[in-house]
């Protein structure tokens, strides 16, 4: 039977979706639209998970359009580029992150800030200006704007340098705009996940002292053997908390807060400096308490920041190749997924998972 013209602009695509709020993803058939003019078509080799993978899936933030197929830190190679990439050659190895979307000509997106439009699309459970939907890089292929592709540095590994796409600029774009890069200075990293970790590397890079802040003090020998953390604070612990609060009490110049879940600020804002900043980047699907007095005495800010514009997002590819600077991940199949999530979902995951899915996902 001779194929629609709608059909005729729309390729074949294979992933892993999930189709209700269990958040179990299992294999899906789908498509992706063909590429035009603009566009550059990735296969996709692998592609970390993210905690907000895991909040989309189980729609903990109340806003996930099933089905859905996850997956935002998309590493790769081009096989297929439009009459207008100037950008890109078939063949290239590149990543695709949270955005492959945004209206291109407001306020946000002529600062090199599309992370901020406010007619972003994402790269999943998202929808284009045409209706169609968007999948993510639990999947074969992907088809994008050449505009939201980015460039992996020759010595950046795209396996291991595919979570900087989120987790790595998430972390990084704060520290550039809250400037909290002084060399010398003291960051506190709350939570050591994906972000976490990341933020460690990277803080270290920018000559900063880093002490990280967790709930798991069986984290403390790897922070500071293997990931290069200066010290460690255990947060959950009442009694250790208290021990080593008197001495860390007033020190942090900058906390960044990756932590996952709702929890307390206040020990984290007595942990800082007066003119302290804390910048929280994770997303727990209830508010948190905001304790004004600590900020009030301690003339102390809080922000927030999410991911970063395209240019910003290269810069910190760039940099991380430099510094030598990637994820610490467990790299598995497709057929581990819904074991990933599950060990995720209980923080027991060192320090990022990883699909391979150019050797894993078959039909
Ligand atoms: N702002 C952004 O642009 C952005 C980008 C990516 C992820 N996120 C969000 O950041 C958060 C972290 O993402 P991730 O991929 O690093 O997740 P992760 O699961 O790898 O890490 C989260 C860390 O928080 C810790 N944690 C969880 N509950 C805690 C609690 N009650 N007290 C103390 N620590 C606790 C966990 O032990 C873990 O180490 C998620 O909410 C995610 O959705 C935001
Ligand atoms: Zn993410
Ligand atoms: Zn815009």
């Amino acid at each position: 039977m001779a194929k629609s013209a709608e059909e005729e602009n729309q390729q074949e695509a294979f992933g892993w979706a999930a189709t209700d709020n269990s958040g179990i993803l299992s294999p899906f058939n789908f498509s992706r639209r063909e590429n035009g003019d603009d566009d550059v078509t990735l296969k996709i080799l692998y592609c970390g998970v993210c905690h907000s993978d895991l909040h989309t899936l189980r729609n903990e933030w109340g806003f996930t359009f099933y089905p859905v197929v996850p997956g935002h830190e998309i590493s790769g190679v081009v096989t297929k580029v439009g009459k207008n990439v100037t950008k890109f050659n078939i063949g290239d190895r590149v990543g695709v992150g949270v955005l492959v979307g945004s209206c291109k000509t407001c306020e946000c997106c002529e600062q090199d800030l599309e992370n901020y439009c406010p007619r972003i699309i994402f790269t999943y459970n998202s929808y284009n200006p045409d209706g169609t939907k968007n999948y993510g890089g639990y999947s074969d292929m992907i088809v994008v704007d050449q505009r939201y592709v980015l460039r992996f540095p020759d010595n950046l590994p795209l396996d291991a340098g595919a979570p900087l796409l989120c987790a790595g600029i998430t972390v990084y774009s704060p520290m550039k705009y809250y400037g909290m890069t002084e060399a010398g200075k003291h960051l506190g990293v709350a939570g050591l996940g994906g972000l976490g970790h990341v933020a460690v590397k990277i803080g270290k890079a920018f000559g900063l002292k880093v002490t990280v802040i967790s709930s798991s003090p069986q984290k403390e020998s790897e922070a500071i053997n293997r990931l290069g953390a200066d010290s460690f604070l255990v947060s959950n612990d009442p009694a250790k908390m208290k021990v080593h609060k008197k001495s860390a009490i007033g020190t942090m110049d900058y906390i960044i807060d990756t932590v996952s879940a709702v929890h307390p600020l206040l020990p984290l804002l007595s942990l800082l400096k007066v003119n302290g900043k804390l910048v929280t980047v994770g997303l727990p699907n209830k508010p948190l308490e905001l304790p004004v007095f600590p900020l009030v005495m301690g003339r102390k800010l809080i922000g927030g920041s999410d991911v970063g514009g395209m240019k910003e997002t290269q810069e910190m590819l760039d940099f991380c190749a430099k510094h030598n600077i990637t994820a610490d991940i467990e790299l598995i199949r497709i057929e581990e997924i819904n074991t990933a999530m599950e060990r995720l979902a209980k923080s027991d995951v060192r320090y990022r998972f990883v699909i391979d899915v150019a050797n894993s996902l078959s039909q």
